[in-house]
């Protein structure tokens, strides 16, 4: 009976009011941090192809904990792809709340941003069109990756991303996810007081010049690695070699050596 009132009225029989729209948000929060610093870390094991393709190879290897297995499990990749999806569904979820429901809600948003002229009001625009995009765009990503887990390397990542078309995907999620990764973590800044000391309003101009120096940092890292997978995609493809795994050094070595002892007996 009370659950009725209150779902009718908004309040309990004795006037309170739910807390879990203030759960929500802090599920929110601890969600899209969570994501946001996962993708550092993701950005920059990406990034590893600009050093070598041996060492983007060796890189995949040890997610694949191929320390402790022989030859690495890509299915230890596939689960966390899986458990990724899961709290970015549930991000995503969350941040629905937060987008305008129909057109008037839309148009109230709208020119009161226009009329505050307030930059971090703009941000939250922003905020909300990346969010929307990365619903189609880092869901095709995620699926790919969970399922085909086995095909991630140097050669068969490039190949994906010239051959099987990833490249256009990926330019648009990678802006996305770069601008609300780090308005993001900016807004969690400002929202829960992180870093607010003497003078929140010093602190705040600070933050914001840190947040672009990031989004920058981490747009150019990404845009270089694509680039550097798109060039070994391209050249693989006139090669004729599309599909072909790439073999690390050690292999060669080992199968020369093998084959020249053989040969040798022979
Ligand atoms: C389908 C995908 C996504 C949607 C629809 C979405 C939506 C949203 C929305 C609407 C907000 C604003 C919440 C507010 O105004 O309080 C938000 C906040 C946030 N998002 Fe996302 N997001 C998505 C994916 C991601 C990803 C992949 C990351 C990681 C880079 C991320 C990181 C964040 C962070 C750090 C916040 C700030 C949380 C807060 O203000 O409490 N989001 N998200
Ligand atoms: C455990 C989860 C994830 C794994 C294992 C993973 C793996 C990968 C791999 C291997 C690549 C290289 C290209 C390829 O092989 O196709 C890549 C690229 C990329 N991923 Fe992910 N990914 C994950 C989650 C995400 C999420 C949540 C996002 C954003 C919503 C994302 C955005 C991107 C972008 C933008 C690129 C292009 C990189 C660049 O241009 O430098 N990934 N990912």
């Amino acid at each position: 009976m009370s659950n009725l009132i209150e779902g009718y009225l908004g309040k309990t029989v004795e006037g309170k009011k739910s807390r879990l729209p203030a759960k929500l948000d802090y599920l929110q929060s601890v969600t899209g941090g969570f994501l946001a610093l996962f993708m550092w870390a993701h950005m920059l094991l990406v990034s590893s192809i600009l050093i070598s393709e041996e060492f983007m190879y060796t890189i995949t290897k040890l997610l694949e904990a191929s320390f402790i297995i022989d030859g690495g499990s890509p299915l230890l990749v596939s689960i966390t792809a899986l458990v990724i999806f899961v709290i970015f569904i549930a991000h995503a979820g969350l941040g629905m709340r937060k987008l305008p429901g129909n057109f008037k809600q839309y148009q109230v948003m709208k020119a009161h941003s226009k009329n505050m002229d307030h930059d971090d009001t703009k941000l939250w625009f922003t905020q909300a069109g990346t969010g929307f995009t990365m619903f189609f765009l880092g869901s095709v990503h995620l699926y790919i990756i969970m399922t085909n887990s086995d095909a991630i390397g140097p050669y068969a990542s490039a190949d994906r991303i010239w051959s099987e078309w990833m490249w256009p995907l990926y330019i648009l999620l990678l802006i996305a996810v770069e601008l609300h990764g780090t308005i993001g973590l900016y807004r969690l800044c400002v929202k829960w007081g992180w870093f607010d000391g003497e003078n929140p309003k010093a602190t705040r101009i600070a933050l914001k010049k840190v947040k672009w120096a990031l989004t920058i940092f981490f747009l150019t890292l990404g845009f270089l690695s694509l680039a550097a997978y798109m060039k070994i995609g391209y050249d693989h493809a006139k090669a004729g070699k599309v599909g072909e795994r790439f073999v690390p050094t050690a292999k060669v070595m080992e199968y020369k050596i093998t084959n020249k002892t053989i040969g040798g007996i022979a």
